[in-house]
């Protein structure tokens, strides 16, 4: 049984099965080209993460969860620190596997090094004050400004803290080679987990970089990375028919080339909102160059069908969505029957609340493709460890696959390097004239 199903019954008056089929020589030769940079010494492509997960990370999950089962041990509080691809996928599994309440003896897990909030910072300082604490600090470059401001302050707060046992609290995930974070790891002695060379930030989350907070929130990484490697076998075929990663692809190319330039990724699990950032840096950093690519955004519904589902409904047309749904909720709960029926709501007596979300997805999904807007359903049949990966490994390929439709590289992001130039510049500049407002 295929582990997401693509339901296309609300876009075939915009894309059907012939103008997907067309594509079939263009996906092949991208496909060809994916997969043969894999195996390639003279093709400088970071394809890392198209190999199988479970195989590539196998003689590390074992130290991975040995550093993790350390830090549930000795620690109140695990610091993860970075930013994008360091970041993102991470929380997301964090938010998809985690319970919505933090349980009594579960180790807190606090991603920070995302933003440059000094109001934040402080108040972290003084919650984890009397706190056991562990800093897993993520870069790939190791010179990502936020992340590293932010180490810099938590570790002299660490080094304060534990005097010469500091170093067995920090944990640095960064690049096998390069880059200052690695510099300062040998130096300090600090316990080091390795970026592959061939894996770029945004494509990175089943690496250490993602593996090892996973496994202190108490996930498990080994039915993760299942997951994914059975996406890499199942998604592996160029043949549009039978991988659905491909037909989303596709699907989406069409779709922009008939103006329809946002694509909202909806959910009906708040679970899932970091997920949805996740993928809107891999989609957004991968398309969004030379002036072309679809413009990621997210609605969790049925809350936003409250506020933004207006303008979804009815507003100005150069919308799709794409509604990632799962089939069966970890837990259930019914609607109870009241004596007095204030409500007037005895009617639902006994329908379970996934009952009446499901209800509303089908309700929304239908009202949307009445208000002209192209809706796209993925659906998994559960949310947990093993369908994560799974989702994780189909929107990567996925994502390759759709910008090298739109003919840009989806493996740099030369657009931020702008931004990052500009504030270092100005952080560097001794101009009187150049003053924080
Ligand atoms: O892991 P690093 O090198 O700190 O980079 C963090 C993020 O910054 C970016 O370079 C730009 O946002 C992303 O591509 C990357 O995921």
């Amino acid at each position: 049984m295929q582990k997401i199903v693509l339901r296309t019954q609300h876009i075939e008056e915009y894309a059907n099965d012939n103008a997907i089929r067309s594509y079939q020589q263009q996906v092949s030769e991208i496909h060809q080209h994916l997969h043969a940079s894999i195996s390639s010494d003279t093709e400088n492509i970071p394809t890392g993460w198209l190999q199988d997960p479970l195989e590539a990370n196998q003689d590390l999950i074992a130290e991975i969860e040995c550093i993790s089962r350390e830090i549930c041990r000795k620690s109140d509080i695990l610091i993860v620190i970075g930013v994008g691809g360091s970041y993102l996928g991470a929380k997301a599994i964090h938010d998809a596997l985690g319970s919505y309440f933090t349980k009594k003896d579960d180790v807190e897990v606090i991603f920070i090094g995302n933003q440059l909030s000094s109001d934040y910072l402080n108040q972290l300082m003084d919650y984890i004050q009397d706190k056991e604490v562990y800093v897993n600090v993520i870069s790939k470059s190791g010179t990502t400004l936020e992340p590293a401001i932010n180490f810099r302050i938590i570790r002299e707060f660490i080094e304060k803290k534990y005097g010469f046992y500091a170093q067995q609290h920090i944990i640095v995930t960064t690049d096998q080679e390069n880059g200052l974070l690695k510099k300062a790891s040998e130096l300090n002695n600090y316990r080091h987990l390795t970026i592959p060379e061939n894996i770029g930030g945004r494509f990175s989350v089943l690496t250490p970089v993602g593996l090892l907070p996973a496994v202190v929130c108490g996930v498990n990484i080994r039915d993760l990375l299942a997951g994914a490697s059975s996406a890499a076998t199942e998604l592996s075929s160029p043949n549009l028919d039978v991988n659905p990663a491909y037909q989303y692809a596709v699907i989406r190319n069409i779709l922009l080339n008939q103006g329809h330039q946002v694509e909202i990724l909806s959910v009906f699990e708040p679970k899932l909102k970091y997920f949805q950032e996740w993928w809107k840096q891999l989609f957004g950093e991968s398309e969004g160059k030379n002036h072309t690519g679809i413009f990621p955004t997210s609605t969790i519904y049925t809350t936003d069908l409250h506020s933004i589902g207006q303008y979804v409904q009815d507003g100005r047309r150069f919308l799709f969505e794409t509604i990632l749904s799962i089939a069966e909720p970890e837990q259930d709960i019914t609607v109870p029957f009241l004596a007095d029926d204030f409500d007037a709501l005895n009617y639902l007596t006994d329908k379970s609340l996934h009952e009446i979300n499901t209800i509303a997805k089908d309700a929304t999904m239908k009202a949307h493709a009445n208000g002209a807007i192209p809706v796209i359903e993925l659906n998994i049949e559960k949310l947990d460890a093993y369908h994560l990966g799974y989702l994780f490994y189909f929107f990567m390929k996925a994502c390759a696959m759709s910008a090298y439709l739109l003919n840009v590289n989806p493996f740099d992001q030369p657009g931020v390097e702008e931004y990052k130039k500009n504030i270092s510049s100005l952080l560097n500049s001794t101009s009187k004239e150049y003053k924080l407002s």
